[in-house]
């Protein structure tokens, strides 16, 4: 069957129907009524610098919102929002038609979604879990087993964007899974996000996440050491990012960084350990295939020194004083 392609036109976006790999996306979600499309109590698990406000614009939007989170002191914020609050992740499944989950890492997700009072064990036929921390494909598969071995369906929906974007309901989804979940959830994931992908089998998108944050991590620390080699030879750092600014190579993140990472301030948006995190996945999943990423591979090492240094919960930008501390090292 020939596929049909129609063209999103925020996005200019192929989209695809009559295959497995369906791309699609949506309009922004900025309607404070944008929620009303779905129709049942949704669960948050999780509230940290994304989980929060992801959570906290599903309330805005008019859902009716449970919440847990580990330290429970984090909850306090959605619930003046108006949101409900249940003791365990079994319980906010038990009581929720769809629970998503925003963790740190594979570790916990598993953990949160397959542990001693884990959502699996409040989950039921034709309720759902969204799982949009980013994961390795083999995490998000165990958890998807745990999942639908009690009836109810799974999607993983790790995002693309950050604090920023998940403050303004910007995010991107890149979802794979149970389709008929995807359609169900996609008014929520609209009032969280600007667009949303449907990949098709559990794992794909848990490696696009992997791929993307592959490279930017590597495009971090490029950039780290293009501002550090500037200031060695006597140009202003500032004007780099300026003039990286205007060419083929500007991106959001150079101009949105640049100007605190010259200042060497690193306020927390992406934590620093969980760019070294996606690194380290990202680098089990290329040896899977025995595909060489070295470049990946050098930031990861320069991560890791970053971490070693203490910044590990600073933003992933402070990954230029591990160079200075290269640096430092090299000259003693
Ligand atoms: N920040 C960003 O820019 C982006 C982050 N991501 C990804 O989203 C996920 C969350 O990121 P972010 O919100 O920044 O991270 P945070 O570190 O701010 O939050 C992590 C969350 O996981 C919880 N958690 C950690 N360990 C456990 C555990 N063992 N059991 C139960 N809960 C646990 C934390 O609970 P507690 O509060 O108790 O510590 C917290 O709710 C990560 O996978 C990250 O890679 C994706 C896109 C952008
Ligand atoms: O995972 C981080 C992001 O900015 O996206």
């Amino acid at each position: 069957m020939a596929a049909a392609f129609l063209l999103c036109p925020r996005l200019a976006l192929p989209l695809r129907r009559g295959s497995r790999l369906l791309v699609s996306c949506s309009a922004s979600s900025s309607d404070a009524d944008a929620g009303v499309g779905f129709q049942g109590r949704v669960g948050f698990l999780g509230l940290g610098i994304m989980g929060a406000p992801m959570a906290s614009n599903l309330i805005k939007a008019g859902c009716d919102v449970t919440v847990w989170n580990r330290t429970k002191s984090k909850c306090d914020p959605l619930l003046s929002l108006g949101a409900k609050f249940e003791s365990s992740p079994a319980r906010v499944a038990s009581s929720c038609d769809v629970t998503f989950a925003m963790l740190a890492d594979p570790e916990s997700a598993a953990e949160v979604a397959c542990g001693a009072n884990g959502a699996a064990e409040g989950m039921a036929p034709g309720k759902g879990y969204v799982d949009v921390s980013t994961v390795d494909d083999l995490t998000s598969k165990l958890i998807g087993k745990h999942i639908t071995s009690t009836g109810a369906s799974f999607l993983e929906a790790p995002v693309s964007g950050s604090k920023k974007p998940a403050e303004d309901g910007l995010l991107i989804f890149l979802t794979a899974g149970d389709e008929s979940l995807y359609k169900r959830v996609a008014p929520l994931l609209d009032v969280m996000g600007k667009s949303r992908f449907y990949l098709g089998d559990v794992g794909n998108g848990a490696t696009m996440k992997l791929v993307v944050n592959m490279v930017m991590g590597s495009m971090m620390v490029s950039f780290a050491e293009g501002l550090l080699l500037s200031e060695k030879v006597g140009l202003d750092p500032n004007t780099v990012v300026e003039v990286i600014s205007q060419g083929a190579i500007n991106a959001p993140m150079f101009s949105l960084k640049g100007p605190s990472m010259v200042k060497a301030a690193y306020p927390t948006a992406f934590p620093l350990k969980h760019q070294q995190k996606d690194l380290r996945l990202a680098l089990a999943l290329a040896e899977t295939v025995s595909q060489p990423i070295p470049t990946a591979a050098a930031a990861n090492e320069l991560y890791k020194v970053a971490k070693s240094l203490g910044l590990a919960d600073q933003d992933f930008s402070a990954v230029i004083e591990a160079l200075k501390a290269k640096v430092q090292g090299s000259q003693q």
